[in-house]
């Protein structure tokens, strides 16, 4: 105890130190931001001043220019400077607040002094420049911390192995530049220090997790070597927290080569989007870029179709069990999910080689100018080596030809003179500017009346074609739709399954309506870049994949073709594979869909977020949930109630409710099965607690009493977890199982599951001990 009081007093004046250090460096930085502020004011008034303007001879105009673009790369460097340095600032700032998290004192082999390092959310030099008063988390020394405890160490640099002893291994919390705790630990770093950040109230947004990234996740962190890296993780164990360590890392360890713009992360829902976004500015990067596929989709298809999104798909499937479409949708989504179906499209690409594209007519005024017959016959006729994409490119060529020709034969047209004088004052201005632009780079001369009419109806006719000739350029005159259609209509008549007919059907069906199941969104986004020969994303060079189990192989395929350079970290849980197509079916996460050698797995099997008895509660829900490991943070055991009808449900809920809010819980999730189901809820629910709803147009959300369907309450947490209605009604079906787990598992400190009448066969296997029967 003495000597633990000797050294946090010791500790405390280091940090003393540090932040003496920070404050000189702050200093001299706000010196020289004030500087360089001023000298870019100064640089932009006299931008002008500073700049020879001489037009008049070419070799004027050239010096005129380099003159200029001297003045302007002046004012970026300073602009560049300025933007690094307040970078800089705001990192001091929150290294003032708290310097470092961590510290270890390592022996190299063959060194005489050991080094204290001290880790922190960034480097941080001595007046001197020389020796680091705090390490980055990133840096390689820094790993040492992560992965082992005092004893023989090892960690890797770019250069080589390092091998050493490691003695002291200390962990710290730092609040406004006071140490506020200590400890000493051994095997896992932060026992305690964990049992206190996961004992906290959850957020609406995630936070990082760089004071205790536990071994198993800086694998994942700080893996470089596989081009696909999968991380099978159980619900809770880290995966999305590791994900976002690991894009600050890569952004650290390929500051050179990568910036923000260059990594992309994949989510569910938009909301998830929202919450991860502020991790990586807590540690003073940038935010990578986020989509959702749908959101993809969307960009691609969305002006052709009404492209249905996944979660309608869903709630189609955990509705009308009875509706005449469902089991055709079922085999359909399966179908359409599979590698298999991937294959028959590209057997029947290689068949569209020779024949059976379908082209549109080109339409001008009304009037068929090229045929879809005449294109046909041209695509086909062109050398058959060329694959289709080439020759796609050369039609189009061909196409645009051909429009030249038939827009000089329309200037001569009727409608081009009722149209010339039919124009307005302003646009005949226009029109007379650009023709004295024209006059000023041209050699032909213009005096003539005769001449101006011409090239009015010049314009008049090129303006009408451009953007026919737009749409050309991006293969417009190619029929998709069609050739999409035509999967389905018997030109490949080999039948894959009973029942395929009726696939056939429905699909051609919603495709006339001009409606686009999400399960056809893929396959069909595939087959147009396979025909038109969409090149591959070459900004985006790590492609991050959370929730990767509601990923199809196809999707998969897609993807990779999408991204073909891209190295990938794919991370889910196949114990939430909620969506159809994903059960009992391969997934992004199925190593057998990935080239021998190419990727490497790991596996999460700790779940930090729930206390200990939620997941021994959670871990019996599943099939497989043994090896579920949870992290030792003890709470009260999860409650069932059981209630006669709804009006008693609702009090009860609104009982339970008010409770933990006494409680001092902050995030309260009412999780329902579906958005249907979560109205019905916020319906009746209002009158009495201040409940607010979520559906996927939700893009935030704050703390409080949330109603949402459990598919939007994936990858997110909540302090407490009502289950709104787990009766055996609702959740009757195997198909729901993983719903149900999914649901369960979002609560971090408390789970309650309502039920009216009998409750849900899913808790079958759960032992009585491990709830409470109220
Ligand atoms: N090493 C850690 N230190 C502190 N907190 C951690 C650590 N690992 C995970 N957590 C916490 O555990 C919770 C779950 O983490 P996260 O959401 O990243 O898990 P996940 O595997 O993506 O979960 P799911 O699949 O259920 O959505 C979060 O609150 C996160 O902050």
């Amino acid at each position: 105890m003495e000597k633990m009081n000797v050294d946090w007093k010791l500790e405390q004046e280091r940090v003393d130190h540090v932040l003496e250090e920070i404050d000189q460096k702050v200093k001299k930085l706000d010196t020289n931001i004030g500087g360089l502020k001023k000298d870019i004011v100064e640089l932009r008034k006299d931008f002008w001043n500073d700049i020879t303007v001489n037009l008049d001879e070419p070799d004027d105009v050239i010096e005129t220019f380099t003159s200029i673009k001297q003045q302007a790369e002046l004012i970026g460097e300073r602009e560049r400077s300025h933007k690094q340095i307040h970078k800089q600032l705001k990192t001091l700032d929150r290294l003032k607040y708290s310097p470092y998290f961590g510290r270890f004192d390592f022996l190299e082999d063959d060194e005489k002094e050991e080094e204290k390092v001290y880790i922190g959310i960034a480097s941080l030099l001595d007046g001197t420049d020389e020796n680091f008063l705090i390490y980055d988390w990133r840096a390689p020394i820094s790993s040492l911390y992560y992965d082992y405890y005092p004893g023989p160490a090892e960690y890797n640099t770019p250069f080589g192995t390092i091998q050493g002893d490691m003695s002291v291994k200390r962990q710290f919390i730092i609040k406004s530049g006071e140490i506020k705790s200590m400890f000493d630990t051994g095997v896992t770093i932060g026992d305690e220090m964990l049992q206190e950040v996961l004992g906290n109230n959850s957020n609406t947004q995630m936070k990082s997790i760089v004071a205790t990234i536990q071994k198993e996740q800086n694998k994942i962190i700080r893996n470089e070597k596989s081009r696909y890296l999968i991380v099978q993780g159980v619900a809770g164990s880290g995966k999305t927290s590791a994900a976002l360590q690991r894009v600050a890392y890569l952004l650290y360890r390929y500051r050179e080569q990568l910036n923000s713009s260059n990594i992309m992360l994949f989510s569910p829902n938009p909301l998830f989007n929202s919450y991860v976004a502020t991790v990586l500015p807590e540690l003073g990067e940038d935010n990578m870029q986020q989509s959702t596929f749908q959101e993809y989709v969307e960009y691609r298809l969305g002006k052709t179709f009404k492209v249905e999104d996944p979660f309608t798909q869903m709630e189609f499937l955990l509705g009308d069990v009875d509706h005449p479409d469902y089991e055709t949708r079922l085999t359909a989504i399966h179908y359409k999910a599979s590698i298999g179906f991937k294959d028959r499209i590209d057997k029947y690409i290689e068949a569209l080689g020779t024949e059976g594209l379908l082209f549109k007519n080109i339409k001008f005024r009304g009037k068929i100018i090229i045929s879809k017959d005449e294109i046909k016959n041209t695509f086909y006729s062109l050398d058959r080596s060329n694959s289709i994409p080439n020759r796609m490119s050369i039609l189009a060529e061909w196409i645009g030809k051909e429009l030249f020709k038939i827009e000089r034969k329309e200037r001569g047209k009727d409608w081009v003179t009722r149209e010339s004088e039919l124009m307005d004052k302003a646009e005949y201005l226009a029109f007379y500017q650009e023709l004295q632009r024209k006059r000023q780079s041209s050699e032909e001369t213009f005096d003539d009346f005769e001449l101006e009419q011409k090239l009015i109806a010049k314009e008049i006719v090129r303006k009408h074609f451009k953007p026919l000739k737009q749409a050309v350029k991006r293969l417009e005159f190619l029929n998709v739709q069609g050739v999409y259609r035509q999967l389905f209509e018997g030109i490949s008549s080999l039948k894959p399954f009973e029942g395929w007919e009726q696939v056939c059907r429905f699909t051609v069906e919603r495709i006339k309506k001009k409606e686009l199941t999400y399960e056809d969104a893929t396959p069909y986004l595939y087959l147009q870049d396979q025909l038109e020969g969409k090149k591959s994303n070459t900004l985006i060079r790590h492609l991050f994949i959370d929730e990767a189990q509601d990923y199809s192989p196809f999707q998969f395929e897609y993807l990779k073709q999408l991204f073909s350079n891209c190295r990938m970290t794919i991370l889910g849980d196949y114990n939430q594979a909620i969506y159809a197509h994903s059960m009992n079916a391969p997934t992004l996460l199925s190593p057998e869909i990935f080239e021998e050698g190419k990727y490497e797995r790991v596996e999460l099997t700790k779940s930090y977020r729930s206390t200990k008895e939620i997941v021994e509660f959670t871990k019996c829900l599943i099939n497989g949930g043994e090896m579920i490991e949870p992290f030792n943070r003890p709470g009260l055991l999860p409650t069932l109630t059981e209630v006669g009808n709804e009006s008693e449900l609702h009090d009860k809920i609104v009982e339970r409710v008010n409770q933990l809010q006494d409680e001092g819980h902050q995030t309260i999730a009412i999780i329902c099965k579906t958005a249907i189901e979560s109205k019905e809820a916020f319906d009746a629910l209002q009158k009495k607690l201040p409940v607010r709803v979520m559906d996927n147009e939700t893009y935030s959300f704050d703390k409080g009493i949330l109603i949402l369907p459990a598919y939007l309450a994936k990858g997110i947490e909540f302090d407490a977890v009502i289950i709104y209605n787990g009766s055996n009604d609702q959740y009757g079906r195997e198909y729901e199982r993983k719903l149900f787990y999914t649901a369960c598992t979002r609560a971090m400190h408390e789970l309650d599951i309502f039920t009216i009448g009998k409750r849900t066969m899913l808790m079958n296997e759960v032992p009585k001990e491990n709830y409470y029967l109220k």
